[in-house]
């Protein structure tokens, strides 16, 4: 099974009106097996006393550990008895409204291929170890879980008030790249961490990204990259917290008000007329603009 890198506007041959497919695990190989056993076993190395209990707990409850890509139908019974969420397989990215609809009646779309041997660090469209491993054991906590549920409503809605990139900066800075504040420390539990070892290391360790308190309307203004580590995370202070802030705002009226304002950049490190985009350099500060 290999990506398709385009987003189409209608669903490819094989695939239903909603954009899934059966994952048809049969099909996969052991070569493919392997490639999320080298992945596993690299994260579970890395993440203890890194990633959130939530995650952890999330990995050992859906017995992520099991060995092999594993089969969304044992993976959804299990994570709908403790939160009510499935997981189905897409060819690989759909559209916004698809993405929202299936996440607002919890189900987590994950890509049905893995990266190749050779692209263990690095790929462009989330795979079923960005998606599974990543995201998924977030699913088995339940205010998390309906975090992500109201998040797909949200979704639908930002579409209809054109927010959509607003919106979406929520989701990257906590979904994708959220710390959160335990009592032992800082943690990370967003996916496009906890599934990178570079990043699920230097998100914590590294002293030049800014690591800033939440703030709803800061993240919705703030940009992000997505080709190379951040500038940028998030510090939630737990999910509970996330949850209530974001389900008791109405979104309308900060859209409004933020739509109009200038967004805040990422800052680039510019040496001579070459921009260098490695983390291990210390940035200057993502300012507001004037
Ligand atoms: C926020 C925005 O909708 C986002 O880019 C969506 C689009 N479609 C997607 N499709 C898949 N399969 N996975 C994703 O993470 C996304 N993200
Ligand atoms: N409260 C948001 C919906 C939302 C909830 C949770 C996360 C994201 C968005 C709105 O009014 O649109
Ligand atoms: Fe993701």
């Amino acid at each position: 099974m290999t990506a398709d890198l385009h987003i189409h506007a209608a669903p490819p041959e094989g695939a239903a009106a909603d954009w899934t497919i059966p994952q048809n695990w049969d099909a996969f190989t052991r070569e493919e097996h392997a490639v999320w056993d080298t992945l596993f076993e690299r994260q579970a190395k890395l993440l203890p006393g890194r990633a959130s209990t939530a995650f952890l707990r999330g990995l050992d409850a859906l017995r992520l550990s099991d060995g092999g890509i594993p089969n969304f139908d044992d993976l959804s019974e299990r994570l709908m008895k403790l939160t009510g969420w499935q997981v189905v397989a897409v060819p690989g990215l759909v559209p916004d409204d698809v993405f929202f609809e299936h996440m607002a009646n919890r189900r987590f779309v994950s890509g049905n291929f893995i990266r190749r041997a050779d692209q263990l660090d690095y790929l462009q469209e989330p795979d079923v170890f960005h998606d599974v491993f990543g995201h998924v054991p977030m699913l088995a906590d339940p205010v998390f879980a309906d975090y992500l549920a109201a998040y797909g409503r949200g979704g639908l809605r930002a579409l209809e008030l054109g927010a959509l990139p607003q919106l979406a900066r929520l989701y990257w800075y906590t979904v994708e790249f959220g710390l959160v504040e335990e009592d032992e420390g800082l943690r990370i539990f967003g996916a496009g961490i906890v599934s990178s070892s570079a990043e699920s290391v230097f998100a914590l360790d590294d002293p030049s990204p800014h690591r800033i308190g939440f703030d709803l309307e800061r993240v919705m203004r703030t940009e992000y990259r997505i080709d190379d580590f951040q500038q940028n995370y998030f510090v939630v202070p737990s999910f509970d917290e996330l949850l209530r802030v974001t389900v008791e705002t109405d979104f309308a009226p900060l859209y409004e008000r933020i739509l109009p304002r200038p967004s805040i950049p990422v800052a680039q490190l510019v040496e001579g007329d070459r921009v260098i985009h490695r983390g291990t350099q210390a940035y200057a500060a993502a300012r507001e603009p004037a």
